[in-house]
């Protein structure tokens, strides 16, 4: 077998990860441990400046990885902010992917509202930005309408496509598989063909998981947790998306597109590049 195993034509071919400006160190460490040539996304939060986001690239960069940097429309308080970090992306670090996001701040810090206005600006692509992925929703947005949601997904699309730039969709993580079955077919029948990298987290306690879900609006009950791994009276322990990886493969058929996987790893670089390689040689 070559690269990859066992699952080479599945679900878990090709993973991304993610990591904050602080996981410089643990991208050293679990290093080995990840395939050349995945996609580490940066992320872009509020206790992080140029120069945190800018060196995370970098090191995903000459880690011999592609670093796929946030952006994150709220958090701009000018035109010249996105300009000076982006030129520093093209100069410093030198990729073609980005990930245009909205943001969490309740409202705007500047000129831009949500991502359909950070990619409209035309800035992504002339600085040299061409693989732009934006975010999906399975289970909804707490302050966030659907029809907004679906409404903003076909404005990127098309926005995207004008452009002529490619597009990845990458999704809030979640539990549950049947809302990502149900949303993967309705943004299908939308005619949105992009391809879709669903959000998992990687392996962590159980605690952590909770906390992170609460704080990003992520839904979780009794059967959630139950059908995922764990117990919501039993927070001692860790758990990984192995059940729901496999419910994934399980399901997916050609009509649902190309579908991968995104990797939140939530403090666990290491942990979870170990475990997506250890998953991937038992299956
Ligand atoms: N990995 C990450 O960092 C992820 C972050 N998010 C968050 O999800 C939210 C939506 O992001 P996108 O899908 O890119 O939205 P978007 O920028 O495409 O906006 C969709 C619609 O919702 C509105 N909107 C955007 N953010 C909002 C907010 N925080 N509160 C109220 N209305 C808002 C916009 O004006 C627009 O009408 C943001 O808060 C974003 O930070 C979601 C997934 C992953
Ligand atoms: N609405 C929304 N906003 C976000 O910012 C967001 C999502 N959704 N979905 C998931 C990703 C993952 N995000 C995050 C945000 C913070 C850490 C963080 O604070 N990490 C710690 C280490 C881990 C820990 O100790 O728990 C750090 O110090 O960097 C990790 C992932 C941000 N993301």
């Amino acid at each position: 077998m070559t690269e990859t195993s066992g699952m080479s034509d599945s679900v878990m071919t090709d993973p991304s990860l993610e990591m904050t400006g602080k996981d410089v160190d643990a991208l050293a460490e679990a290093r080995d441990s990840i395939r050349p040539g995945t996609r580490i996304n940066v992320t872009f939060l509020g206790n992080e400046d140029l120069e945190m986001r800018v060196t995370a690239a970098t090191a995903v960069r000459d880690a011999g990885f592609i670093p796929v940097p946030h952006v994150s429309a709220r958090r701009l308080s000018s035109q010249a902010e996105l300009e000076e970090f982006l030129g520093a992306l093209r100069d410093r670090v030198g990729g073609e992917h980005m990930f245009a996001v909205g943001g969490d701040p309740s409202e705007p810090m500047g000129p831009y509202a949500s991502s359909a206005d950070l990619i409209s600006s035309g800035l992504p692509k002339q600085y040299g930005f061409t693989q732009i992925s934006i975010a999906g929703y399975p289970e909804g947005h707490p302050d966030i309408s659907d029809a907004q949601l679906w409404e903003a997904l076909e404005q990127k699309d098309a926005s995207l496509k004008e452009q002529g730039l490619n597009g990845t969709i990458l999704t809030q993580f979640g539990f549950d598989v049947d809302p990502v079955f149900t949303w993967i077919e309705e943004v299908r029948s939308r005619g949105i063909d992009l391809p879709i990298r669903i959000g998992v987290p990687g392996p962590a306690g159980i605690k952590r998981l909770l906390n992170y879900a609460k704080r990003f609006g992520v839904s979780t009950s009794a059967g959630i947790a139950k059908k995922y791994g764990f117990s919501l009276t039993n927070l001692l322990g860790t758990a990984g998306p192995d059940k729901m990886i496999n419910q994934l493969d399980a399901g997916l058929t050609p009509a649902h597109g190309d579908v991968k996987l995104h990797f939140y790893t939530f403090g666990g670089m290491k942990t979870t590049a170990d475990w997506i390689q250890d998953f991937q040689a038992k299956h």
